[in-house]
């Protein structure tokens, strides 16, 4: 029976959006911006040479229509990335109005968003006095830092101190619609702040607001702070069916690598493996040799975003870049006949464009076991249209098969 691997390069995008323009970056249209295109740009300037050196080098990727996907989505070819496809390649456009992470995921899974997400648009004094006094009461403090938009490593190493003097949760925002509480996971306490977001999380989401993002750190002012790998999304429920409940209704086993977890509030999910990227990617390899026939495996591989792009590293996207397509040329010999592996992205994440957001960029949709070929332009939802047809599940909503 089939199996489908369907893994998301958490924003690997490949510019060319038709609606980048009103989408911004401290005020400036995301109109351009193009994460793969740009790092290997860069590269091949000899411009991304921090822990590796020369242009971008994915011969995996490239093989599997990166670089023909990226040139059809933006008219950009990327310095390097011009071999002959061996797999099936198109380009994605999002129709969700956000460029954050749920939105993409939902709809790859075959659910556009049906609503406009509540933001937080002031960059200072962000958040509504019943926010701030919820967020008071469910920390149990006697007030709260930060309130504004922030890189949360920034902000972290900004507020750590008085954070540890005060007892106060780090409470801050982005471009997307999210509600982000850093705390120290010692001084103020993990469960604590856990359970912060949980007494949040319905408040929030009743506003439309996608998420509240536990963001643990560790550290103190002589050492310095970092976050660690706790983090926890407590993001709002998909309102409709997607496709791993088509998967699982169709009575086919549903595993989930990394984020997908939160990110779907295991619905339609049968079990859940979480860790750093590579020991995730370390489940995949796990995966493709035990998944049951019929499975459908869903993984998100988040560094790219949460280590690099939002902290606009250019060399440290490359050499992600560049593991993930080692790892990802070590798993093609291990798929079965029948399987399908299907790499794609959720938004863009330029790491050489102004400010630290999500940039709107059209995704690469890269398959192996499905021939040569190309679907050219497609939608994001026709991404889980295919999934289905490839496993031989029924699909709802928007989205059709490009197989
Ligand atoms: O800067 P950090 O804390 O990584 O936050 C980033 O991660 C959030 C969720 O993807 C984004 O909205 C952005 O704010
Ligand atoms: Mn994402
Ligand atoms: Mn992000």
């Amino acid at each position: 029976m089939p199996r489908a691997f369907l893994v998301v390069m958490d924003s690997v995008g490949i510019g060319g959006a038709p609606d980048a323009a009103s989408f911004f970056n401290d005020g400036v249209p995301d109109t351009g911006a193009n994460t793969l295109g740009h790092i290997a740009r860069a590269c091949a300037a000899g411009e991304a040479e921090e822990g590796r050196s020369g242009p971008l080098r994915l011969p995996t990727l490239s093989a599997l229509g990166l670089g023909r996907a990226t040139a059809l989505a933006s008219g950009l070819e990327p310095p390097g990335l011009d071999a002959a496809p061996t797999g099936f390649w198109a380009a994605a456009t999002e129709t969700s109005p956000g460029k954050d992470t749920p939105s993409g995921h939902w709809e790859l899974a075959g659910l556009p968003v049906p609503w406009d997400w509540h933001y937080f648009p002031d960059k200072q004094n962000s958040f509504p006095q019943e926010v701030i006094d919820a967020a008071i009461a469910a920390a149990g403090a006697d007030g709260i830092l930060g309130n504004c938009h922030a890189s949360g490593t920034v902000i972290v190493d900004e507020l750590g101190p008085e954070h540890l003097r005060t007892g106060r949760p780090i409470c801050y925002t982005s471009a997307d619609s999210v509600f982000q509480i850093a705390a120290h996971e010692a001084a103020f306490g993990l469960e604590r702040l856990y359970d912060m977001c949980r007494a949040l999380a319905p408040m929030l989401h009743a506003m439309k607001v996608g998420r509240v993002i536990a963001r643990p750190f560790l550290g103190d002012e002589t050492n310095g702070f970092a976050r660690t790998g706790n983090r926890k999304d407590f993001a709002i429920e998909p309102p409709a069916p997607l496709l791993t409940n088509w998967v699982q209704e169709a009575g086919a086993h549903v595993y989930a690598i990394g984020k997908i977890g939160d990110i779907f509030s295991m619905t339609g999910i049968d079990e859940l493996r979480k860790g750093s990227d590579e020991v995730l990617m370390g489940h995949l390899h796990d995966l493709v040799e035990e998944a049951e026939d019929g499975s459908l495996t869903f993984a998100n591989f988040v560094e790219f975003d949460s280590l690099y792009g939002h902290r606009r590293d250019i060399s440290g996207y490359a050499r992600a870049l560049e593991w993930f397509d080692g790892e990802i040329g070590r798993l093609l010999p291990k798929l079965r006949d029948g399987d399908m592996l299907l790499l794609t992205a959720d938004h863009g994440n330029d790491p050489s464009w102004t400010g630290t957001d999500h940039t709107r960029e059209r995704v690469p949709v890269l398959i192996a076991g499905r021939g040569v070929g190309s679907a050219g332009q497609v939608m994001f939802a026709d991404v889980a249209a295919s999934v289905a047809a490839h496993l031989g599940v029924p699909a709802q909503g928007p989205g059709r098969s490009f197989l």
